[in-house]
């Protein structure tokens, strides 16, 4: 059986999509308010998701924004948060220590390759978890904590996001450019199903440990060549 913690910071939204979910999927379903800026928070919701159900297999680091007014706090978050859940979630699912191995795959984005000087900071906090995705997966001691880790890059994707930008408080800095903005966002958009196939495929195909796949509405999803040195 498959059991499934959704953890956010809007307790709110969090707890709404907890129930639409559970009409199909019962008390497999569990919501858990969390901020992944703050490590207390992350502790407690994955020491919450272990103690609930055993033991953590599979992690979606998923939570960011776009928001260029503030440069450091998006690298807090697109960054830092995925790498702070990523660590506290190896504490539970290492092999070596007790857990079963599994796989974490962070949602890094297109402009994590792609820079666009219209959100240099959200540029960078992908990138870095491009970087972040790919070095911890070379790691020689992966035979020892059996934990795979990979990265998706999506083109523009249809979610609430884009929306919010384009909302008035999308002309209070969240992008550098709005009117540019405007224009890629009215440009054809994935749909979130496209993102949650290669999710899939990930978790399922146990040879792709490290690959960051490129997601667009441009072809089919591929594994990023990066330069060899
Ligand atoms: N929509 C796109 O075009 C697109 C494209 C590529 C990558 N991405 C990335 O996909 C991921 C999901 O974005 P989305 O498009 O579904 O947008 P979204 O705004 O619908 O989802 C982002 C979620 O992150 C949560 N969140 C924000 N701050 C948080 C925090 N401190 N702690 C915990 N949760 C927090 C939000 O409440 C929200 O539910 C993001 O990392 C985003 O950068 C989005
Ligand atoms: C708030 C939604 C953010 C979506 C971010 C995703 O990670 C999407 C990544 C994919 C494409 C992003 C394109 C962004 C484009 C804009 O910054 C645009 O203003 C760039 C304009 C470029 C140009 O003028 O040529």
């Amino acid at each position: 059986m498959q059991l499934v913690i959704i953890a956010d910071i809007d307790a709110a939204k969090g707890t709404s999509t907890t129930s639409e979910l559970a009409t199909e999927y019962a008390d497999n379903v569990t919501f858990i308010e969390c901020d992944v800026t703050n490590q207390e928070s992350v502790e407690d919701t994955l020491g919450k998701a272990k103690d609930t159900y055993g033991r953590l297999d599979i992690i979606s680091n998923n939570a960011g924004a776009m928001m260029e007014n503030d440069p450091i706090g998006t690298i807090n978050l697109n960054l830092c948060g995925v790498i702070r859940v990523a660590a506290v979630a190896m504490s539970y699912m290492r092999a070596d220590k007790g857990g079963s191995g599994g796989i974490i795959i962070n949602t890094a984005s297109l402009t994590g390759v792609k820079p666009s000087y219209n959100c240099p900071a959200y540029c960078a906090s992908k990138s870095g978890v491009i970087g972040f995705t790919r070095s911890f997966a070379m790691n020689p001691d992966f035979d020892l904590h059996k934990v795979r880790m990979n990265c998706l890059c999506p083109g523009m994707v249809d979610t609430p996001m884009i929306q919010g930008v384009l909302d008035e408080d999308g002309k209070e800095g969240r992008v550098l450019n709005f009117d540019r903005f405007r224009y890629a966002a009215n440009l054809p958009q994935l749909k979130p199903s496209a993102v949650a196939d290669v999710f899939i495929d990930l978790v399922e195909n146990e040879s792709k440990n490290g690959a960051a796949m490129l997601i667009t509405v441009e072809g089919p999803p591929r594994d990023i060549e990066f330069p060899i040195y």
